[in-house]
């Protein structure tokens, strides 16, 4: 089994209906993952299952090299970081930014103690640092815009040193400055060799950073490729993925995709 995750033939069925489709997808250590597919493809669900908070209907499921099923999932959540927009909803709004990233270091969304652990102070302080947000620490939760938010929810994933993180959308929804600073974030943390494997969700190529190093497409639920950005982000595969044709323009460390005129 592969080190820090690995799904063999894993399909989740809800209502008659197959979510995830025979999925067989691993990830080795250092590689940072891309996860694309049209809306209801099933990629949420996916990092659910790679998060350990959904058990697949069938197959077999290994995170950072414990069974699902025969691993008390308490503690492998600990070594995993998980930053999506379901978290919103868990975080107290009137809870500090620095609060918010600290309970992590507890497993808890909500602050109980008075006082915190000095390194676990430092170490929040730094995270939030690298993620932009050094002056807006002691700013209530609640009153970030979508952006601070995203990259607090960041520092927080990265709060317990996780050998996994997973990051689903984390650029859904901001602007095109914060797209290009999420990105530029992003890339620095996907290019620093102590720094956890990675899978990321998203919707648009223009969001993958420099330094991400695989792409899995996925369609209703069904794997399309998995493989290395540079062999298997095409725009032959990105068409498939999407269902319409599109062209792919790769700038460097970036990418951009267009539909073609209709006629
Ligand atoms: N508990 C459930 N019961 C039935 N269907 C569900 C359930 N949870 C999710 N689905 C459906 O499963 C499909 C996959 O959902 P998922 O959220 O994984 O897709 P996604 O690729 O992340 O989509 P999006 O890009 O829109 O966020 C969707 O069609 C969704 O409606």
């Amino acid at each position: 089994m592969s080190d820090v995750l690995e799904l063999v033939d894993v399909s989740v069925v809800r209502e008659g209906r197959a979510l995830v489709d025979q999925v067989s997808w691993s990830i080795s250590e250092g590689e940072r993952w891309v996860i694309l597919g049209p809306n209801g493809a099933g990629k949420t669900t996916l990092l659910q299952i790679a998060s350990s908070y959904l058990f697949p209907t069938s197959g077999k499921v290994s995170v950072l090299g414990e069974k699902l099923g025969e691993v008390d999932v308490f503690e492998l959540r600990s070594r995993i970081g998980l930053a999506g927009a379901s978290m919103f909803d868990k975080l107290p709004a009137e809870q500090t930014v620095l609060q918010t990233v600290l309970t992590a270091a507890y497993g808890m969304t909500v602050s109980w103690q008075e006082t915190y652990d000095q390194s676990d102070e430092g170490r929040a302080l730094a995270l939030l640092d690298r993620m932009g947000m050094a002056g807006l620490t002691a700013r209530k939760f609640g009153t970030l815009s979508e952006g601070e938010r995203k990259r607090t929810l960041i520092a927080r994933a990265l709060m317990t040193d996780p050998e996994l993180l997973l990051l689903d959308e984390p650029a859904a929804g901001l602007d095109l400055g914060g797209r290009e600073d999420l990105v530029r974030r992003l890339g620095a943390l996907a290019q620093d060799e102590f720094a956890p494997s990675m899978a990321m969700v998203t919707h648009h190529v223009e969001e993958i950073a420099p330094g991400f190093t695989h792409v899995l497409m996925i369609r209703q639920g069904k794997v399309l490729t998995a493989g290395p950005i540079d062999t298997e982000l095409t725009a032959r595969n990105l068409s498939k993925c999407f269902g319409l044709p599109l062209t792919l323009e790769r700038h460097g460390d970036r990418w951009s995709a267009q539909g073609l005129p209709l006629g």
